[in-house]
């Protein structure tokens, strides 16, 4: 039986289990849950929290796991990421009061407070810069406010957080993040466990495809099809059918979902008809 490792708190964890569930596995009917079987699957889910996932995948009890590329690089732990998610996308960014420093250089003898202690401990000193780290477990905006650091490095999304706390970020982005699959470091791949993980990761795939893509069908002159087919290549190249009517043909081809109206719009331009798109509800490339 596959053993995964699930956060089971924190903006990780209701994507986290709508993309498994999308993946056909069974999630927890309640969050108090802290493991479930799933015996069609042969999968056990355990429900973590997010930042010890990384030390249990590292210890090789669990199989693989989900959690934040941050949170993974934080811990230290022997483990890497194998699938990134596209969910809990965030970046990690120093912030202060306006006037206090313009960049990591400015650092020197001040004190940063952060939950992730690793990550900018390790920054600090790759830059050179001789600064205190103190370890706070959240809601580390009001640190400044209370006289606890100078400077705070925390995840920012839209950056709210920072604005209702009058700080602004500064210098470059620590790093970018969101969630990732993680396996252990050196993990035996002719274990028995590596056909269900490949078919776990093959799965996962196939919701970001469907989430990602969407199926376009349209007519068009077969005179046009050369520059119809450039706007529509598709994964591998588009299906054409030929249409009753001589002169015309169909074609099928997958789209990335974003440029999908630009596309057709493009497409209807060139003269194509009847252009439709589709949900692509599941995949295996
Ligand atoms: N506002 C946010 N937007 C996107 N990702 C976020 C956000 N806040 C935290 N994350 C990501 O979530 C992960 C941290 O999860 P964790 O559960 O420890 O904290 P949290 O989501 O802030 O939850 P809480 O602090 O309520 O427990 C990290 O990968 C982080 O980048
Ligand atoms: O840029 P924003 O969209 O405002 O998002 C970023 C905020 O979200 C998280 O905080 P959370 O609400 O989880 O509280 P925490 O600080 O206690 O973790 C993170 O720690 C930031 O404070
Ligand atoms: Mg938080």
């Amino acid at each position: 039986m596959l053993r995964i490792a699930v956060p089971n708190k924190g903006s990780l964890s209701g994507p986290a289990a709508e993309m498994l569930h999308e993946a056909g596995y069974q999630q927890r009917r309640e969050s108090k849950e802290l493991r479930i079987v799933d015996p069609g699957n042969e999968v056990e889910f355990f429900y973590l929290r997010p930042r010890d996932i990384a030390i249990y995948v590292s210890s090789g009890r669990l199989d693989i796991g989900i959690t934040g590329r941050d949170l993974l690089i934080d811990s230290g732990a022997n483990a890497e990421e194998i699938l990134p998610l596209g969910f809990a996308r965030s970046t990690f960014r120093f912030a202060t009061k306006p006037g206090t420093a313009k960049g990591i250089e400015d650092l020197g003898g001040m004190t940063v407070a952060t939950s992730y202690e690793g990550i900018v401990a390790k920054h600090l000193a790759d830059s050179g810069i001789d600064a205190s780290v103190v370890h706070l477990d959240g809601a580390v905006e009001t640190a400044i406010e209370l006289g606890v650091a100078e400077v705070i490095a925390d995840v920012v999304e839209t950056g709210t957080s920072l604005r209702n706390a009058g700080l602004e970020v500064f210098g470059d982005p620590i790093m970018k993040s969101e969630a990732v699959v993680i396996r252990r470091v050196g993990a035996d791949t002719s274990e028995d466990a590596e056909p269900k993980v490949q078919q776990f990761l093959r799965r996962l795939q196939g919701v970001l495809v469907a989430r990602t893509y969407v199926m376009m069908d349209y007519d068009c002159r077969a005179e046009h099809l050369e520059k119809a087919v450039a706007l529509t290549p598709g994964l591998e190249s588009p299906t054409i059918s030929p249409l009753h009517n001589e002169g015309w043909v169909a074609v099928r081809a997958m789209v990335p979902a974003k440029e999908a109206q630009q596309i057709m719009d493009d497409l209807y331009a060139l003269g194509a008809r009847a252009i439709l798109t589709t949900a692509i509800h599941a995949c295996r490339l």
